[in-house]
């Protein structure tokens, strides 16, 4: 009888629980698998009143029973564990050594109060084996008994509730229905004189008990009677937690799944002599053990082959359906943690199974991150080829940017569909506003490129327009030349900023960075041509050098002047320096502000004026040159400052100095050169000395006519042909020819007019 009943010594004579061998009986009798449907079922009762025998009979177990030939000893030491054969649901016996035996003594009643509070724990029918001759007996051995089962009862904080069957062995001839009220008598009246606290006092046992009777033949001497009542009875423990049966009242059932644990638990508490609170109790036990499932579950987790393979491909790249994959994996844990821990307190299994949820989704985090991570990267890269292309197609930035952004951001969106997980709530905001940043900054910079491409273009322009107009103005430097850069500078700048304005509303810039480029073009401008001004200043001296030369030594017609001694060469040269000098106080500042100022005045007056009081012996007063500023003129407008002026005209003059010298030279050397008339010594020494052959002359009319003929001949071909004006320019091939074209026909017209002034004489 009973060898699949795996009986199994749970707690021994010392108290020390069984684990081991309880963690193999759980496992053997797969109890794991049972959930809620499983009923435990202990006993009580005296020693040796034949517990083991009827467990056996009942349930086919296989408890050691005692040999009837050795006498009344005690045989079940301890408590002892086994599974019902062939009852369903799954019953679990617990044999519990006997109560009152004469081998622990009076003192060790500590182990049977344990035990009958860890059966009265943990079971859920409690059967009590009372002869049927104690029955109404004030001395009867099942008292003490049933004053600890009540005792310990009331020890349990909100206990579950237990059906007490009480089993009367060896019933005589008296019927049941005369013995049970007085079994029923006699337990009330043990309820009633055991202590109660002041909570428990107006308690009515039946709200603890469901107490029910049974009464069973002598074992000994009706033995068929006995296994057939026993059979009876074994009917009434198939389907005994379905409403009505004798474990239907149950509450606060622990799951099979943590049977083992539960009952570790509930002996440790009992042993420590702490209260026992099966509610809390079973509220720990779900709290490990749904703790113990969830890890187990989340273990399974990091090392299921599916997720590892996921995460390895999402590292080396965006993996297509993640969100589905991840969330049916998910699915397959959190459904294996509801199947096993369905039979736990659901607040605990709930809050635990959110607990997991979290865990769960912390460690899939991670590989979502990367996911979207992906996305971002993969809509930037679209983003930016988009925008590259449609830039080629020409004019419209700011359309082109705004298309591929939304494109760029709708791809985002529904890629992050794809990674969504159906279990986490988690949006993409945050890289969806990074991704935004990115193409934000990606805009900036390609604008910023485009702008300054623009604006460089602009610019350039600008300066090639107004180089070459301002180098010819400052060239032919006058008093208007200021007017004429002003003018040239300002329709310049108008007509840049016109063509930039029309470029630049591709952009759709804001107000601020608009005005900001058209004041910087504006800026450019103007420190152009103030730049331009300096670089010109820079070369003032060549320039007065030349407008020097220009004036001194070609005359109003661009002619060369032959300094033959007429020209008036101090003259010359003062028209020449004041042209330089004017040319100077052009130079002097930058005129873009369209004021007065007296810087030629200055000038003349101190440089020119100056001049002309020294050579007056006018005393000159203080210098006004001897300033590094000019009045009204700021230090930025200023090109050459009053002391440099002051150089520079020195350093001009001495450098001219050498050409009006030369120019005097030339005048002296072409008076000698033109005086060809003898002395006038000479003339008298040939007046005194020729003063006889003159009168011979004067005697002899027609010596003297030939004298005065040939002297107006060559006196008429000299003006006639003008023969010192010829010579004063130098000789030439072409002269001399036309020299003596006009000679030929000189002295042709004067033989006619000799020959007419020879025949009329
Ligand atoms: N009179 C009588 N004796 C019985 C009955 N059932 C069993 N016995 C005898 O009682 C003795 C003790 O039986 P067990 O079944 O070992 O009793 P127990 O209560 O399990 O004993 P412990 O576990 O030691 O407390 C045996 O010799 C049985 O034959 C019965 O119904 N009536």
């Amino acid at each position: 009888m009973g060898d699949n009943c795996c009986s199994t010594q749970l707690i021994d004579g010392a108290g020390v629980l069984n684990v081991e061998g309880l963690e193999h009986f759980v496992k053997t009798v797969r109890l794991v698998e049972c959930g809620l449907s499983y009923v435990v079922v202990s006993i009580m009762g005296p020693q040796s009143s034949g517990k083991s025998t009827l467990l056996n009979h009942l349930f086919r177990t296989n408890f050691r029973e005692m040999d009837a030939l050795r006498g009344r000893v005690q045989t079940t030491k301890g408590i002892w564990i086994a599974k019902c054969l062939d009852i369903e649901p799954c019953t679990i016996v617990i044999d519990l050594e006997g109560t009152d035996g004469r081998e622990r003594g009076e003192d060790d009643t500590v182990f049977e109060k344990q035990s009958a509070l860890f059966a009265l724990a943990i079971s859920d029918v409690v059967l009590v084996n009372i002869w049927c001759h104690d029955i109404g007996r004030e001395h009867a051995s099942n008292k003490p008994l049933l004053r600890t089962v009540f005792q310990v009862m009331l020890r349990l904080f909100s206990p579950r509730k237990t059906t007490l069957l009480f089993v009367i062995r060896d019933k005589t001839k008296t019927p049941l229905e005369y013995l049970e009220p007085i079994l029923r008598e006699d337990i009330q009246k043990i309820w009633d004189t055991v202590s109660k606290t002041q909570a428990h006092k107006s308690l009515p046992l039946h709200d603890f008990f469901n107490v029910e009777v049974v009464a069973l033949p002598s074992y000994e001497e009706k033995k068929e009677q006995f296994k057939e009542q026993v059979a009876q009875l074994r009917q009434r423990f198939f389907n005994s937690v379905a409403p009505g049966g004798l474990a239907g009242d149950r509450g606060g059932v622990v799951p099979a799944s943590a049977f083992s644990f539960s009952v570790q638990k509930i002996w440790k508490t009992i042993r420590e002599n702490k209260d026992l609170d099966l509610p809390a109790h079973k509220v720990m036990v779900a709290t490990v053990r749904c703790e113990e499932i969830a890890n187990e579950k989340l273990s399974s987790l990091t090392s299921n082959k599916q997720w590892l393979e996921l995460v390895e491909a999402v590292r080396s790249g965006p993996v297509p359906g993640f969100g589905k994959t991840v969330s049916s994996i998910l699915d397959s844990f959190f459904e294996e943690y509801d199947r096993e821990a369905v039979f736990f307190d659901e607040g605990v299994r709930t809050s635990k199974r959110h607990q997991l949820e979290s865990k769960a989704l912390h460690l899939v985090k991670p590989a979502f991150q990367a996911m979207l991570g992906h996305l971002r990267s993969k809509a930037l890269a679209s983003f930016k080829i988009d925008l590259q292309q449609s830039l080629k197609k020409g004019v419209g930035f700011a359309v082109y940017v705004r298309n591929c952004s939304q494109s760029a951001m709708l791809e985002f969106d529904q890629g992050f569909k794809d990674v969504s997980i159906k279990q986490a709530d988690w949006d993409s905001h945050k890289v969806r506003e990074k991704l935004s940043r990115d193409i934000e900054a990606h805009i900036s910079s390609v604008r910023d490129a485009k702008l300054s491409e623009l604006v460089a273009d602009f610019e350039n322009r600008l300066a090639e327009a107004l180089t070459e107009p301002m180098e010819s103005l400052f060239d032919a430097a006058e008093g208007d030349t200021w007017a004429s850069i002003r003018r040239l500078y300002k329709s310049e700048t108008k007509k840049a900023l016109l063509d930039l304005s029309a470029s630049l509303s591709e952009f759709e810039l804001d107000q601020e960075t608009f005005n900001k480029i058209m004041g910087d073009l504006k800026d450019f401008s103007r420190n152009f041509v103030e730049k331009k001004a300096r670089e010109e200043a820079g070369k003032v001296l060549i320039r007065m050098k030349d407008r020097f030369s220009t004036i001194f030594k070609y005359d109003k017609d661009s002619m060369p002047r032959v300094w033959t001694g007429k020209e008036d060469v101090r003259i010359i040269t003062k028209d020449a320096r004041a042209a330089a000098l004017n040319l100077l106080s052009v130079m002097a500042a930058i005129r873009l502000d369209d004021k007065t100022d007296n810087i030629e005045k200055i000038l003349n007056s101190s440089l020119l004026d100056s001049q002309a009081s020294i050579e007056k012996s006018i005393k000159p007063s203080a210098d006004p040159l001897a300033s590094a500023t000019w009045p009204e003129i700021t230090s930025k407008n200023t090109l050459i400052s009053p002391a440099q002026c002051k150089l520079i005209w020195k350093q001009f003059n001495s450098e001219i100095e050498y050409a009006v010298i030369q120019a005097v030279s030339a005048q002296e050397s072409h008076r000698r050169s033109n005086n060809w008339l003898p002395p006038l010594w000479a003339i008298a020494a040939i007046i005194i000395l020729g003063f006889d052959e003159f009168m011979m002359l004067l005697r002899n009319p027609a010596y003297a006519f030939l004298i005065f003929t040939l002297t107006m001949t060559v006196l008429a071909l000299w003006k006639q042909l003008d023969i010192a004006g010829e010579f004063r320019h130098g000789v030439s091939f072409e002269r001399v020819a036309n020299f003596f074209t006009s000679l030929n026909s000189s002295i042709f017209l004067c033989c006619c007019s000799t020959s007419v002034a020879t025949r009329e004489f």
